[in-house]
This record gives C-alpha cells, structure tokens and sequence, in this order.
C-alpha cells in the first residue's frame, strides 16, 4: 500500500503529463553525446593516421583528411542541431507542465473547502503554486538534457572504451571510483548537515520578515535591540553551521573534486597506455581514442552529483503539489436542489476543527426566518464565526444539518449558494485593481450605474469622486491607500451589488472609527434591507433592534431573544451588555478627560 502511494506521489508520476517531452529530450541529448563520442573516435583515428603516415581503414572508409572532415562537419551537425532541439523540447515540456499544474492547482483550489485554505494560510499555497511549480519546470527544462550529459553518455563512452581496451578502461574506472569515494566521505553528514543549514537559513527568512513586518512596533515599544538581536543570532547560528559543514566536508570534497577532475584519468590512461604500448600489446590508435575518451567520462562525475541534487529538491517540490492536489474537495450534490425560500434553519449542528479536539460548536438548534436580523453576539471563541462561516459552508457539519429553505445546504450546488448567500468579512480583501473592478467584479453583468449606484448605497461614491482617477483609481496593494473603513466599504458595495438573499455580516464594524462608523451603519442599512441577515458584532448598541439575540457561551446556545426580553434574564446576555456599557461609559470619560 505504502509503495502504491509512494509510486502516486513521485516526482515522475506528477510529471506524466510532458513524458512524452521528457523522453524527446533525453533522447536528443543523448544523440548529442553519442556524436560528441564518435567525433572523438573519429580525431583519434585521423590523429593516429598522421602519426602512422598511413591512413587507417574502418568499415570501408579510409580516414584521410578530407573523409575525415566531412565526417567531422556531419557528427557537428547531428551534434548542435540535436542539442538545439533538446533544450527546445525540454523548454516546451517546461512551460506546458508549468501551465497543467498551475491550472489543476487552482481548479482544484476552487473546489476545496474555503476553510481548509484560512486555517493553513494563504502564504503555503501561494508557495506551492509559485515556488514549487517553478521548481518542476526548472527539473524538466535543465535536468533532462542534463541526464543524457550525466547517465547515458557516461555509460556509451564506458562501453566504447572497454571494446577498444579493457585494461584502459579499468584505469579510468579505478580513477573515478576514488573520486567517488573521497565525494561519498565528504558528504557522509551531508543530510543532517544540510537540514540545519535549511533551518538556520529559513530562521534568517524568519527574523527578517519579522524584523520588517514589525517596523512599527519596533519603533514604538523596542529600541531595536531585542528584534535586532533575533536577527543576529539568527545569521550567527547560520554562519556556524556554514562554517561547521565546510570543516566537516571541505578536505574530502576538495580531494574529491580534484581526483574527477579530467587530469588524473588522464594521467592514469596515458601511464597504463605508454607501459602497454612499451610492452607491444597495445595499438597507438586505442591509446590516443581512451586519451580523449576518458576525459568525457571525469567530466560527467560533477553533473551526476548536481543531478542527484536536483532530483531529491524537485522531489520534495512535487511532494508539496500533490499534498495539496490531495486535499479532499468539497462533496457536491450530484442531484443539487433548489432552496424554497430564505429561512436557515440549524438543526443538532456539532462541529470542530480538525487540528482541535474540542468540539467549536455543540448541539447547536437555530432558526433564523426569511427576511429577519439575527445578531450572535457572545464572548471571545464562543463561536459565533464559526456559525457564520458554515453557513456558506467554509466547512462542512460533523454532525446535524444545515438547511436554506428547507434544502440542506449540501445538496445546494455550490454556484447556488454563492448567489444565495454573501459574507462581509472583518478583514476586507481588495485585488490590485481599479475601485471601479474591484466592486464590479461581485456581478460581471453590471452596468456602469449598478456599479455607481452599489457605492453610493455603501456610501463611499462621494469619497471616490474625490479620487485623483475616480472610479479607475487603482485599489493598490491589498488596498493600501484606503483606510479600514473605506475598503470596507468598497467590499459592502460589491455585497449590495451582487444582492443575495442571505447576508452574513462578520464585526463590520469593529475597526471603525465613530466617523466611519456612521457611514459604515448606514450602508449596512442599505445593503440589508430585505435581506435575511446573521451579523455578528462586538457593539451590542448596534443590534438592539434585531429581531433576534443568539447568545453563545462555549460553543453553545445560552439564551435568545429580543434585547429586553434577555436583559430581563440576567442571565449571560445581561453580563455582556453590562460590561459593554461600562466599557462605553469608559470611554466617554476618557474621551471628556482629553477635552
Ligand atoms: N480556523 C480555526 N482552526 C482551529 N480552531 C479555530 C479556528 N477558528 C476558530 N477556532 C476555534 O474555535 C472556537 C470558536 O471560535 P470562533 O472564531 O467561532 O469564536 P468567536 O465567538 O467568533 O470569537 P471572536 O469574537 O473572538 O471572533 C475557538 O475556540 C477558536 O479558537
């Protein structure tokens, strides 16, 4: 079983799409050693001609110097042009593998649960489909002319060499495998050594982003020095495990190196060749032909180590794209229902996080009625979020169900449930785009109007009017020249424009300032009118009107009803409003303090 999802995981298995390039490839530069072998025969037999004042005769050719040109001008042509059209097929293969991957990635992305990509990050993901996908096209583009370099045309020259002399053969071989053994020394830690140079080099990644991203806090509360010095330590621990690697390895690698370099194979051909030939049991030709031959071989020895790299880095690459190629999608309702109205009703809903052994929410039993306001209100972690985000089903119910209009919302199609329900996040997410694309894109059949008329409903048309481009302003970077309220919204006119029945509003208003807030109240007004609404907000001056209060407490249901009814309770809700008028009451003698 172990070897089968093994087999399913490969490097070669994610890379099934472009063999047919891979294999083109490998074979071209393989015909690209193989002349690069023969043109050597061919110099060895011309060079031996020379030297013997007679030309020498193979397979009814005598290699006179114009036979010997023309031989030498084709095995360049097969040479380049086999070559070319390697790098071109394995560069072809590269980008098609690279466009397959990305486009099975983010097809499958869009149908994995929207919760499985907040609770892992979106940064992990974007890694996968940048950096990982680049690094597979970087092994088919480079690695395959690289293994006819370093495997095929290695093994012809080896087998040349021993039909023209097997003890010369040997000499070479004997060469290469103590150079083989000095590397094989040197990188005897290798694995352990390398992971902590990974570690020390990743924790530098670590402290810089931390360093940058918490400029202003180091600013405000740190005077550089604790910050700077996880920075420090971070590059101190990097150049001592540098530093430990190169002392561990440095001799042997150095000597390593030195044996594969094309010298001492050199050297031991020509020493064995010379004692032979003094001895008469050896021909000049086979001499000059292992000289050049055995060179090609050394020069091998440093690709099949880069290769051997390449290939274990690409492999943890392809790792990584089928990990989340495996991430279960989001069963489908292969016969999908339509809802009959706009009622939600939780029926026995538990749910919990897969990382979490304590179950979010328990038991939970809710009726919210078509075209009414229900606000959750309830302590830190109590789970009101996690009410609103399965509603949209971020995640599915481990147990109980959820039903919109008397539909279980899994046997609602995914398209459906996106035109049913819209959700206004706390953190408000803009594309670096135009103002104008950015509402646009909640409804791509809207018209300039709807789209103007969407934000003045959200109340942020005049303040784009005051833009130096209006509408096509761009949006910048994450939004990063619109303050919190604006951007919000901005996302509460792409809600009103794509106008669902359902909304599900999440602290909206929590990072409000009163201006803002105002403004913000009002287009929430507008964007709800009529709708069914589940909003959940901090401010309980905010939701005295709804129609109804859910009060959590520890993932589960302490009261509900209407504001007086469950201030009469003096029960969990009484405690909440208490604490929130005194905090209100705080901040207004704060507020008249500064006055
Ligand atoms: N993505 C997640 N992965 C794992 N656990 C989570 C995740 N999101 C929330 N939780 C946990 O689930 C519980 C309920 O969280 P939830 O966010 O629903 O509470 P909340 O009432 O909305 O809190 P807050 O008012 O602070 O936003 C908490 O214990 C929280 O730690």
């Amino acid at each position: 079983m172990k070897k089968q999802t093994e087999k399913k995981h490969g490097l070669w298995a994610i890379m099934k799409p472009v063999m047919f390039e891979i294999r083109m490839a490998i074979l071209l530069a393989s015909l690209g050693a193989i002349s690069l072998i023969v043109t050597l025969i061919l110099l060895s037999l011309t060079l031996t001609s020379i030297m013997q004042e007679t030309p020498m005769e193979i397979l009814g050719i005598k290699f006179n110097l114009f036979n010997t040109i023309i031989l030498l001008a084709i095995m360049t042509v097969i040479a380049f042009l086999s070559r070319f059209y390697a790098f071109v097929v394995s560069h072809l293969g590269a980008f098609r593998l690279e466009q397959i991957l990305r486009t099975k990635l983010s097809q499958h992305l869009a149908d994995v649960p929207l919760g499985y990509i907040i609770s892992n990050g979106s940064g992990t993901l974007k890694k996968v489909m940048q950096n990982d996908v680049r690094a597979l096209h970087a092994f088919v583009a480079d690695s395959t002319p690289m293994i006819a370099k370093s495997i095929i045309a290695p093994t012809i020259t080896l087998i040349a060499l021993l039909i023209i002399d097997y003890r010369l053969a040997l000499a070479s071989i004997t060469v290469l495998i103590l150079g083989w053994i000095a590397m094989a020394y040197a990188m005897r830690d290798s694995k352990v050594l390398r992971e902590k140079y990974e570690q020390s080099q990743s924790n530098i990644n670590k402290a810089v982003i931390e360093f940058a991203q918490a400029m202003p806090v180091v600013r405000t509360f740190d005077d550089g020095t604790s910050s700077f010095k996880r920075y420090n330590d971070s590059l101190l621990a990097y150049k001592e495990n540098l530093s430990n690697w190169m002392k561990i390895s440095a001799i042997s690698a150095k000597l390593g190196m030195i044996i594969l370099s094309p010298l001492p194979t050199l050297l031991a051909v020509l020493l064995t060749g010379t004692i032979l030939l003094n001895n008469d049991s050896l021909e000049l030709f086979a001499l000059i032909s292992a000289l050049f031959l055995s060179t090609g071989m050394a020069d091998a020895m440093m690709p099949v180590m880069w290769l051997q790299n390449f290939i274990k880095k690409s492999q943890a690459s392809a790792l990584r794209i089928q990990e989340v190629l495996d991430i279960p999608s989001l069963p489908i309702s292969k016969e999908p229902k339509t809802p009959k109205n706009f009622d939600i009703e939780f029926k026995n809903v538990s749910f919990k996080y897969d990382n979490i052994e304590n179950y979010a929410l328990k038991n939970i039993n809710l009726r919210v009625p078509n075209g009414s306001v229900t606000a959750l209100v309830g302590p830190s972690g109590a789970g009101k979020s996690t009410v609103a985000k399965l509603i949209p089903r971020f995640w599915d119910v481990n147990s109980g169900e959820i039903n919109i209009g008397e539909v279980n919302i899994k046997e609602i199609s995914p398209q459906v449930l996106m035109d049913t329900v819209s959700f206004v996040f706390q953190d408000t997410f803009l594309f670096q785009d135009t103002i104008y694309n950015n509402i646009k894109m909640a409804n791509s059949k809207a018209s300039k109007e709807d789209v103007i008329n969407a934000a003045r409903a959200a109340q942020i048309h005049e303040f784009i009017k005051t833009l130096p481009n209006g509408y096509d302003t761009m949006a910048g970077d994450r939004g990063a020249n619109l303050s919190g309220g604006q951007k919000q919204r901005i996302t509460i006119a792409r809600a009103i424009l794509r106008d669902t029945p359902i909304v599900v509003l999440d602290e909206a208003t929590a990072f409000a300032d009163p201006e803002n807030e105002e403004e913000i109240v009002k287009a929430l007004a507008n964007l709800t009118v009529n709708k069914t609404v589940i909003m959940i907000a901090h401010r309980l001056s905010t939701i005295k009107d709804a129609d109804q209060i859910v009060v959590f407490d520890q993932g589960e249901i302490a009261e509900i009803g209407k504001h007086d009814e469950l201030l009469e309770n003096k029960n969990v809700y009484k405690k909440l409003w208490n604490n929130y008028e005194k905090a209100s009451q705080w901040n207004l003698e704060k507020g008249k303090s500064h006055e």
